[in-house]
């Protein structure tokens, strides 16, 4: 039998082997391709036909253009060392380029999302114009999500001559480059766009453009909320097997957590949050493979939850919280740091998958539970909170509360887990 912390890596590893991002090239009717824009205070107005455009109609759009403008904590701020390029918000361009029409989100939802997410509904709002022209380029950066059901953004590249501004994105330690000048120009299908999605929380930037002019549009995705459950015949994620086989060996073993506790895995992906929320709430809407976890861990018969990891590393008791913490400005003693987290804080010990101590507790041993990791814990999701301790020395101190789907175990000789049939 494979040891305990071997299963743990081999689902940690199963559950980061997809890429985080669908790509490709679309071919449209050329009527798609007009674009009319006019922004204020630039009359007149103009069109421009993107799929058989010249430098000076590019340059003319380009000159229609603010200078492009990036999110950095809630505000847009404009630093040409960081994005260089043009931009037109919606109310001054409108493009003949109706997403509904192509069939486009239908292909991300399939391509981007797996398992139950793939037969949710989704919406692509339309967001920007982009037009990067010679020397432009966007540097590394995530988007901000707009609202809590929004997972990710689609860039839909028209074909403008240009050359460079390859599009990258990075996740862990890898690293894709999409090359859309050159996909759109080796197309066998024409005229086409490019077009990329990605989720969210994905680092990605735009290299520089070395020739010509680069447009896009740039769309959010959100997730349209169900009204009510709809039973779904789901088509499952094609790693899901592997993972509920994986989970089962962990799970039937009887030294896993003998005495029963929690089992923690770190989100894969990131959520908006803010101080005081309620982490739950992020249940209906996980993404890619932590919705690929959650569902594994449900039909395994596993009762399961979204909880915030409060791991003080030694120093305090560690904490799982049902809620985003914030100390406030008050003065916090060390030695009742428990009771000024607030209703919904638990302690626990923090413990190898045999279920043995590594952190001491402050609490009463038989009652304390212990929480062993399956996969990182440093969540993609994740907040701080600082407070100031009193006890023998005042001193700063930070809380950092990783956001977690936790499974709930009881002792091994009464978990039933559910078959794999
Ligand atoms: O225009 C592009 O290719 C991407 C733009 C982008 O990353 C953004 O607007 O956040
Ligand atoms: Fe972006």
């Amino acid at each position: 039998m494979s040891s305990l912390s071997d299963v743990a890596r081999s689902i940690e590893a199963c559950l980061t082997s997809r890429s985080p991002y669908c790509s490709g090239t679309l071919p449209v009717s050329p009527q798609q391709l007009v674009l009319y824009y006019g922004a204020a205070g630039y009359p007149p107005s103009s069109r421009v036909d993107l799929s058989n455009s010249t430098p000076e109609d590019l340059d003319r759009l380009s000159d229609a253009c603010q200078p492009a403008t990036f999110g950095v904590n809630r505000e847009d701020v404009y630093d040409e060392s960081y994005r260089k390029a043009g931009k037109l918000d919606i109310p001054n361009f409108a493009p003949s380029f109706d997403i509904g029409s192509t069939g486009l989100v239908d292909i991300v939802r399939d391509a981007l999302l797996d398992g139950e997410d793939d037969q949710r509904r989704i919406k692509a709002e339309m967001y920007k114009l982009n037009v990067y022209g010679k020397d432009s380029f966007f540097k590394a950066h995530k988007d901000t999500p707009r609202g809590e059901t929004m997972f990710g953004s689609l860039v839909v590249v028209f074909p403008t001559p240009h050359q460079g501004g390859e599009f990258v994105l990075r996740q862990d330690d890898h690293e894709w480059v999409v090359d859309f000048a050159k996909m759109i120009s080796d197309s066998a299908e024409k005229p086409c766009v490019g077009y990329i999605a990605f989720f969210s929380d994905v680092e990605h930037e735009v290299r520089i453009v070395t020739a010509g002019h680069r447009v896009t549009l740039t769309y959010n995705l959100y997730f349209i909320p169900e009204k009510q459950a709809i039973p779904v015949i789901s088509s499952p994620a094609p790693y899901e097997q592997r993972l509920r086989e994986l989970l089962h060996t962990l799970l039937t073993n009887p030294d896993l957590l003998p005495e029963g506790g929690y089992l923690g895995f770190g989100l894969r992906h990131q959520y908006p949050v803010q101080t005081h929320m309620k982490v739950k709430r992020l249940q209906k809407c996980l993404k890619g493979n932590d919705a690929t976890l959650a569902r594994v861990l449900s039909t395994l018969g596993i009762t399961w939850d979204v909880r915030v990891f409060y791991d003080n590393h030694g120093k305090y008791p560690n904490y799982l919280h049902k809620r985003i913490v914030d100390m406030g400005d008050g003065e916090v003693d060390r030695y009742m740091l428990g009771d000024h987290m607030g209703r919904g804080a638990e302690e626990v010990t923090y413990a190898s998958l045999n279920g043995k101590a590594i952190t001491e507790t402050d609490g009463d041993n038989d009652i304390v539970r212990k929480l062993a990791k399956v996969t990182d814990m440093a969540s993609m999701t994740c907040a701080e909170s600082s407070f100031l301790a009193w006890g023998n020395e005042p001193s700063l101190e930070h809380l950092y509360g990783n956001v977690c789907i936790i499974a709930d175990l009881p002792p091994s000789e009464n978990r039933t887990i559910k078959g794999m049939e």
